[in-house]
């Protein structure tokens, strides 16, 4: 196997001791290339760029800057290449494992103020973006050409920074993840060089040509290069849509129903479940009346008789499980609230806990071994005796509990991460994953290795290596720098 001279790397790293330091002269050489106003030492601002919504604590930048160009970006990189300091790209830092941290110092490249929407072609379904742009910004674009971009996790993230951690949501059943919707992007590599995944101004539904770069970038989480632009896919807005709810008495039963409902080919676009103590926060958050209990919501999407056919069917199925109250609707402002009210689960569990510090599991596993998977995870937290709503994406066998703990309880931080890794752990055992949609970051190193095996592990080294072969590409996320020198 193909190996890097590691030994001369760990002579460098020990022989510097550690990465440089964004100094007075390192700010002055960015500051000629992005100008006074796209680079700054603040403190606000600094702590900003080094916080995402995990729980993991703030690890400030030594500067912050917002680069207008792809240019920018490529010379920004040669400079801290040159000087071995950590580059660490920022979205809009909705990200859930800590992948903003500036572990080791060094410059956050936020990408905010590339925002341009370089082309749409409406009869292609594709758009082509800067790294600044939201998925929000898109859909805004988009939406009077009859056209959509799917991909929803519920924050209004960017979607090179989607693309950057694999991001899906409640579309993904119908629609796939960003690993399906990315059709090329433009990366600035650490040494400065840009290149185009599948070659610059590509963008075809299918391909053959030579290693997949594309879906080696996607899910890289900033640790191989910057993103500065996306060609994604889009879809057309369905002629008819409408969302329905059913409560169960069992979480086996709830969950039972949705593989039923996948195994009959019925063509829904969003499944998700919501344990009682899920639909409690939603209820007090989102101004629900739900019944406390384990719940589906379900949409179909299609011609108005397609909808109607599948809600029906949907429904036979769902009541056979001993589901109740089955109710749809067509209506925009109903569809609406509940999808806010799913979209804000985070949100609403944070309400519902005030003062506790919150925390996320992200395990996916084959879809027949989602009933057993989810009713280990509620009984392991009735075990644990700690409060866990529970929200997914079950229709791809993706689930999240959410933790809580009194951040400055250290035993209670200590059990929940024994909680998240039982739970990974049984992921894995099914043939699954640790993660599905928010990567591995910070608090999944180890687990990385579990899942794909030392061969597999080792290759991803000497990806690392050949790309970054001086680490300064967001250094600790995904591979512990340990592994690599
Ligand atoms: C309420 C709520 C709900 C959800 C979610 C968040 C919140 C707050 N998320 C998580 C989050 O929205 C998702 O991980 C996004 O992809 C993060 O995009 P940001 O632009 O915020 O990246 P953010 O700035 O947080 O960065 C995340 C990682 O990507 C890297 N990165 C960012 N931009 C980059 C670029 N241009 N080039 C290279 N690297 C880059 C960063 O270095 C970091 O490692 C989620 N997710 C999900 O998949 N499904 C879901 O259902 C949800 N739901
Ligand atoms: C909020 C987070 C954990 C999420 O991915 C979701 O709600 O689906
Ligand atoms: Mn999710």
């Amino acid at each position: 196997m193909l190996r890097l001279p590691t030994r001369t790397l760990r002579s460098t790293f020990r022989s510097l001791s550690s990465y440089g330091k964004v100094d007075d002269k390192i700010v002055s050489l960015i500051c000629n290339i992005v100008g006074p106003d796209n680079v700054t030492t603040s403190e606000s601002a600094r702590n900003l760029h080094g916080t995402d919504e995990s729980f993991h604590p703030t690890r400030a930048p030594e500067a912050v800057v917002t680069p207008l160009s792809t240019s920018h970006v490529s010379e920004v990189m040669k400079i801290c290449n040159s000087h071995r300091i950590p580059v660490i790209p920022f979205g809009t830092g909705t990200g859930f494992e800590g992948g903003v941290g500036a572990l080791y110092g060094g410059v956050c490249m936020a990408m905010h103020k590339m925002t341009e929407i370089v082309e749409v072609n409406q009869s292609d379904f594709d758009a082509t973006v800067r790294a600044g742009v939201t998925r929000h910004q898109l859909n805004d674009w988009i939406r009077a050409d009859g056209l959509h971009f799917p991909i929803d996790p519920g924050a209004g993230a960017s979607v090179c920074g989607m693309c950057s951690t694999s991001a899906s949501g409640t579309n993904a059943v119908r629609y796939g993840t960003m690993r399906e919707n990315v059709l090329n992007m433009e990366v600035v590599l650490a040494d400065g060089t840009v290149i185009h995944t599948a070659g610059e101004g590509r963008r075809p539904k299918k391909t053959s040509c030579g290693y997949n770069l594309t879906n080696l970038f996607v899910g890289s989480e900033g640790t191989l290069g910057v993103i500065t632009q996306a060609t994604v896919r889009l879809h057309g807005i369905p002629e008819a849509t409408a969302a329905a709810i059913s409560s169960f008495d069992s979480v086996q039963n709830a969950v039972d129903t949705v593989v039923m409902i996948l195994q009959c080919g019925l063509p829904l676009a969003r499944i998700e479940f919501l344990n009682s103590d899920m639909i409690s926060a939603c209820n007090k958050f989102s101004n629900l009346q739900l019944k406390e209990a384990p719940t589906l919501f379900l949409e179909f999407i299609g011609s108005p008789s397609g909808v109607e056919e599948q809600a029906m069917l949907a429904e036979e199925l769902c009541v056979g499980n001993g589901g109740e109250n089955f109710s749809w609707a067509t209506e925009h402002s109903e569809r609406e609230q509940l999808w806010k009210a799913r979209h804000n689960c985070w949100y609403a569990v944070k309400a519902t806990y005030p003062g506790k510090h919150a925390y996320s599991t992200d395990v996916v596993v084959p879809v027949s071994h989602l009933p057993e998977t989810v009713v280990f995870c509620h009984e392991l937290a009735g075990e644990m005796g700690v409060p866990a709503p529970i929200v997914g994406h079950v229709g791809d066998g993706n689930f999240h509990c959410f933790l809580l703990s009194n951040q400055d309880d250290e035993t209670e931080t200590l059990r929940i991460k024994d909680f998240s890794r039982k739970l990974a752990l049984k992921a894995q055992s099914f043939g699954g994953s640790c993660t599905g949609e928010h990567g591995i970051g910070l608090g999944k190193r180890e687990l990385l290795i579990e899942e794909v095996g030392t061969g597999a592990f080792e290759t991803m080294k000497i990806v690392k290596k050949s790309l970054d072969p001086l680490l300064i590409m967001n250094p600790g996320k995904v591979i512990d720098l340990d592994h690599l020198l």
